[in-house]
């Protein structure tokens, strides 16, 4: 199993709500059990800024993965990049499918913005295939073939724009640790313990088996946040990893 590159706990939970005082209650409960926090789409469409800074802007708070998968031309996503530093994210995402210039120009708006405000750069990281897509799907998206080739197409694009490494379901982590050796960061989204349900995922494993399969990070958000006890389910993810 490689050692995880940022963080000891590889768990970030998907706080995936548009409900600001659910967020507020899930980060508190469950910031003692995981490795950090993502905040996505969902979230930051009611809440911006202004709502990330409410749940995961305090000092010393677990890391936030911010999950907004820019995707659009250089210099807009450029600026989103520069837009976002400010909230000091130890993670953030861009689409690989938008290319090696724009990937580029993320790293470099990432650099400059976090040297201009002095804080540490966040991770840059680029979604390969997303997990809720099968092979059948990315055919219907005009890509035929293996999906696992697709990501490693994607993967050594993000890697060749300067990324630190990739999202992608634990069913390429194997192949993408051989490829991009041990410090790339594999985030795996698709991660559904044994007796959760797999909902929209596609392409997934049980957290353990991804971590076996070399990822650095897994995601995991409604085996935890829609059970019954989300800390409790949270501490049996981080449990089964152990063992
Ligand atoms: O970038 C992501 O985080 C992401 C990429 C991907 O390919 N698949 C994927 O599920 N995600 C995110 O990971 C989380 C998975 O949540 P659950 O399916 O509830 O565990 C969601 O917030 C998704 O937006």
């Amino acid at each position: 199993m490689p050692t995880p590159p940022v963080f000891p706990n590889p768990v970030f939970v998907a706080l995936d709500t548009a409900d600001l005082e659910q967020a507020r209650a899930w980060a508190r409960a469950l910031a003692p059990v995981v490795g950090g926090v993502k905040l996505g789409l969902e979230f930051f469409a009611a809440h911006g800024a202004t709502g990330v800074r409410a749940v995961a802007g305090a000092e010393g708070g677990p890391p936030l993965f911010l999950d907004l998968k820019f995707h659009d031309i250089p210099n807009t996503v450029a600026g989103a990049v520069r837009a976002v530093a400010p909230l000091a994210p130890a993670i953030v995402n861009v689409h690989a499918a938008g290319g090696r210039a724009m990937m580029a120009a993320a790293r470099d708006a990432a650099t400059e913005a976090a040297d201009r405000l002095g804080v540490t750069p966040p991770k840059l990281i680029a979604v390969t295939v997303l997990t809720s897509l099968d092979a059948a799907d990315l055919t219907t998206t005009g890509v035929p073939g293996a999906v696992a080739d697709q990501v490693r197409r994607l993967a050594a694009l993000a890697v060749a724009a300067g990324l630190d490494g990739v999202v992608c379901s634990p069913h390429e982590a194997a192949v993408l640790r051989a490829d991009l050796g041990p410090d790339a960061l594999l985030v795996t989204p698709g991660v559904r313990p044994a007796w959760a349900a797999t909902g929209d995922q596609k392409r997934v494993t049980t957290p353990a088996e991804a971590l076996a399969a070399g990822a650095s990070h897994l995601v995991v958000g409604r085996p935890i946040t829609q059970a019954d006890d989300p800390a409790a389910a949270a501490r049996r993810v981080v449990a089964d990893l152990a063992t």
